[in-house]
């Protein structure tokens, strides 16, 4: 990992120490992924190994079309690497189903469900829920959806409709929705990115409540650097397509984070930093940078 040295004054920005993760929450060992065949063939994910601890918070950062999203796909088992192997919980993906929540940049709510359908719904089609749900468990889920719509600030909409709530009140019901059946790990591509800057910073806040209550393993791709030094514990910089982790940095500021904190001078210097690897790696230049495997 990544050496940020000297640490600013009063930064907690500190040295990433190579942590030994025993049993990782996800782990891509080697993994490359190829889409298409013949002479239509993307590679999009060179060989990648990267542990991701249970519990912890990583931010994938790199510019467009690297292989973020690719990242998360396999983690999600959506897609099977080309090489390789990616092991969730210690058992490789496709060998057992997943309980993971997911985010997208544009909440996928369904327009004809009130919020609390919406955020009821893994629970309805995720196991072991679903067997309960019919039965006793009803209520209690009911429950369990209004505490965490309380949680988010959405008390009083649960009985609303998609289209009656704004972006940001919409996004807060995705997440909602995301981690409701408590899953395990949680796979965010771009939650905010549709957002008015003020209304991301309100939604940073949430999840960061939300992370540090519930405690899941979280991979969240943005671009937006702030967002990944605000919400993170460890940042990975990729390269260009195909992509590869360039970089690899812990970020230890005190929690909770707030938004104060992202103008600090340490918290400048790491986004000075990353934003350099990014540009280097748009530009093809990632000589200069630590490359690790
Ligand atoms: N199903 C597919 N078939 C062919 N190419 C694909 C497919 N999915 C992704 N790609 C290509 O693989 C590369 C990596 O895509 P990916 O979506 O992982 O990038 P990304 O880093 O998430 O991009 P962005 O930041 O723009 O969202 C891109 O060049 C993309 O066009």
């Amino acid at each position: 990992m990544h050496k940020l040295t000297p640490p600013p004054a009063g930064s907690q920005i500190a040295a990433a120490a190579q942590r030994h993760i025993r049993t990782p929450a996800v782990e891509l060992s080697q993994a490359t992924v190829t889409f298409g065949r013949g002479d239509n063939q993307v590679p999009a994910l060179s060989e990648t190994s990267l542990k991701i601890g249970d519990g912890e918070f990583l931010a994938l950062v790199g510019p467009s079309g690297c292989g973020k999203s690719t990242i998360l796909k396999l983690a999600a088992g959506l897609i099977r690497p080309t090489t390789g192997a990616v092991f969730v919980g210690g058992r490789e993906v496709e060998a057992k189903a997943l309980r993971i929540g997911m985010a997208f940049q544009n909440p996928t709510l369904l327009p004809w469900l009130t919020i609390e359908k919406n955020v009821m719904m893994p629970l309805k089609i995720v196991r072991p829920f679903r067997h309960e749900f019919r039965a006793k468990r009803k209520t209690e889920f009911r429950d369990r959806v209004h505490a965490l719509l309380e949680e988010v600030g959405l008390k009083g909409f649960a009985n609303h409709y998609p289209w009656q709530l704004s972006g940001g009140m919409l996004q807060r019901a995705n997440l909602c929705r995301a981690l409701v059946h408590e899953p395990r790990l949680l796979l965010l591509d771009e939650p905010f990115g549709a957002l008015d800057q003020f209304t991301r910073e309100e939604l940073w806040s949430t999840l960061q409540d939300l992370w540090l209550k519930l405690k899941p393993t979280v991979l969240l791709v943005t671009h937006d650097l702030k967002e990944a030094g605000y919400l993170a514990e460890r940042i990975c910089v990729m390269s260009a397509r195909p992509g590869r982790i360039l970089d690899d940095s812990a970020v230890t500021f005190p929690r909770p984070r707030t938004v104060e904190m992202t103008f600090e001078p340490g918290f400048v210097e790491l986004n000075q930093r990353l934003r350099g690897l990014i540009v280097e790696a748009r530009s093809g230049n990632t000589a200069t940078s630590e490359v690790r495997p």
